[in-house]
């Protein structure tokens, strides 16, 4: 775990990360920082409240220069306005946002467009000119900027290389995919060649296939020209493809945040386990979730979710690790997936609930390197 990126309350207990085992991507991080959160508190006028409405409360988070990163949390969490004082299009009540360095709140009107122009941002509507081509919406930021014609033509014209949009140059958004039009929004966005990419929720209105092709676009991005890339979304499949690093937030507040694996194999808050229920390897089968108590009775069995390195399941991981179960256990279910690039291997297993003592548990499975978590308890 960088001691870059701020641990929140909740990461405590989080499993030992040996950061040897870390993918490439990660690897290559400077601990830079990009942005920072500093204590970064949000209130809007409430209405009738006298005290108004604390959308964020004393944020504490750094995004380090070349990583993605992703915000994550239930609708009206906060995610938008945190992600929106990046770019001063929200100022903070109280904290401050720095973005290399510095606060964005102490620039004059000039000194803003010039950050903005550093920073772009990419929309779940794509806001692309319906009266304009592809080429022209692209073109767009460099003719505020008053580029002369032709040095915009040398900069659009290798960025519709790079989306894989060039035979699509003069269309208009009306005549292109729901993909397609998020790849402008994406050469557009790079067009002012930023230090940083926002996402808001780039991926929301694409199928499946559209978004895996426009997050594969975003991780070439990332590791090709070492963009740093910000994002919020409400996916998880979203976070677990492109992210190194992912905050949790909560109420305002960030609750957990880390590297998405180390996040993702063991998460510590109930809003974070909550996110990822509905990833397969977290999902419950549905006869078991609906018998799940919180507590056991006199004849129940404990329910765990176990996570570990699916590496060491290809050296003999799993049978040790049923042979400690004990002979009572049942396997519910298993899956293999692929978070931030590294297999993590999740099992569903049921065993007696007098096995299920955490400290006895603890020393049998922790020299495996696997995670537990008791889900709850079924008859
Ligand atoms: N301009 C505003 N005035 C008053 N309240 C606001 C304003 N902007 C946001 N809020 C409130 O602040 C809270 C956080 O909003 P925000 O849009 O940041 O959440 P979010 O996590 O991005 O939600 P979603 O996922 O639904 O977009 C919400 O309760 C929202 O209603």
């Amino acid at each position: 775990m960088s001691a870059a990126f701020k641990i929140e309350p909740g990461r405590t207990g989080a499993p030992r990360i040996d950061s040897s085992r870390l993918p490439d991507s990660s690897k290559a991080l400077s601990a830079e920082k990009i942005v920072s959160f500093d204590l970064v508190s949000k209130t809007f006028d409430g209405g009738s409240s006298e005290t108004g409405f604390a959308a964020l409360s004393n944020v504490n988070l750094d995004i380090e220069k070349g990583s993605t990163t992703a915000i994550i949390g239930r609708s009206g969490a906060g995610k938008s306005t945190l992600i929106r004082m990046v770019n001063g299009l929200e100022k903070p009540s109280r904290g401050r946002v720095l973005v290399d360095g510095t606060d964005v709140a102490t620039l004059d009107e000039t000194q803003l467009r010039t950050l903005r122009r550093s920073i772009g941002m990419i929309f779940q509507h794509f806001n692309l000119l319906a009266s304009r081509t592809v080429f022209d919406n692209v073109a767009l930021p460099l003719e505020i900027t008053g580029l002369p014609r032709h040095e915009i033509v040398a900069r659009v014209a290798p960025l519709l290389d790079l989306v894989g949009l060039a035979d699509k140059r003069d269309r208009y958004p009306s005549e292109i995919s729901g993909g397609q039009k998020q790849r402008v929004g994406i050469a557009r966005a790079l067009a002012t060649n930023p230090k940083l990419l926002l996402s808001d929720e780039a991926t929301s209105a694409l199928d499946p296939e559209t978004t895996q092709a426009v997050l594969d676009l975003l991780r070439r991005i990332n590791r090709e020209l070492g963009l740093t890339i910000l994002l919020i979304t409400h996916e998880m499949e979203v976070v677990k493809r492109v992210a190194d690093r992912v905050a949790v937030i909560d109420a305002g507040t960030i609750v957990e945040s880390g590297a998405t694996y180390d996040v993702f194999s063991a998460p510590q808050h109930a809003t974070t386990k909550a996110l990822l229920s509905g990833l397969p390897g977290y999902r419950l089968p549905p006869e078991i979730a609906q018998q799940l108590k919180p507590a056991p009775s006199a004849s129940s069995h404990a329910v765990l979710r176990l996570s570990a390195a699916a590496q060491s399941a290809e050296s003999g991981l799993s049978a040790s690790l049923f042979s400690r179960l004990g002979a009572g256990h049942a396997l519910l279910s298993g899956f293999v997936d692929e978070i931030g690039g590294r297999p993590l291997a999740s099992f569903i297993v049921k065993i007696p609930a007098s096995t299920a003592q955490t400290e006895k548990l603890q020393a049998e499975l922790s020299p495996l390197g696997v995670n537990h978590e008791v889900l709850g308890y079924v008859d």
